[in-house]
């Protein structure tokens, strides 16, 4: 099982629902040549806060506020019957920087009415619109046929929404 990290940096969050999200186009690894939030697998002794912040630095150069990390889901993607990834899912909407293309990642602003889903995992459009509104959510979502996962076919999910989420690692005793 991995654990790992999604962050999506906000811009225009004067109002309820920001204007803007930062995400990626994948360039290597799971989910190669579509879009995303920066992010990744959590290293050792690392807690996901501390790997969102330092995925997002590392894929698009953006210094993220840790006071302004907020944790908004909770992912777990089972693959074939069995947990593959649990994904700790983070807004931002205060950061230093200007996004820069890296070996890892392509970023580029959406407006959050123009997001790219068809071009995205097959289950953000179940959840991401719910998060960049502000709300929480913990998720479940079965995919099969794989390995890998982004090859496998997404064939069910299962969300609970504006509950209590916590801010620790799923498998690891810091938080
Ligand atoms: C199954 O549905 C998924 N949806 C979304 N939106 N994101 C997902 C899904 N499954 C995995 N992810 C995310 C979780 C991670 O942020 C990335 C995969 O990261 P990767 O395996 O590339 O991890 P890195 O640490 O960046 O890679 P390196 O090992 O190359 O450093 O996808």
């Amino acid at each position: 099982m991995t654990e790992a990290t999604l962050c999506f940096p906000l811009r225009g969050t004067d109002g309820v629902t920001p204007e803007e999200v930062l995400l990626i186009e994948k360039r290597r690894g799971l989910g190669e040549g579509w879009y995303n939030g920066p992010g990744g697998k959590l290293e050792a002794e690392e807690t996901p806060r501390e790997c969102a912040i330092r995925e997002t630095r590392e894929e698009v150069g953006l210094e993220v506020d840790p006071a302004a990390l907020e944790k908004a889901a909770e992912l777990t993607f089972r693959l074939d019957g069995d947990v593959h990834t649990v994904c700790h899912v983070y807004r931002a909407d205060r950061f230093e920087g200007e996004p820069v293309t890296t070996p890892e990642a392509r970023p580029e602003w959406f407006s959050v009415e123009e997001i790219p889903y068809d071009q995205m995992w097959d289950d953000d459009r179940l959840w991401l619109p719910g998060v960049l509104s502000g709300r929480t959510v913990v998720g479940e979502f079965a995919f099969e046929g794989g390995p890998p996962l982004d090859e496998a076919d997404f064939v069910d999910h299962d969300l609970g929404w504006d509950v209590p989420i916590t801010d620790g690692s799923t498998t690891r005793s810091r938080g």
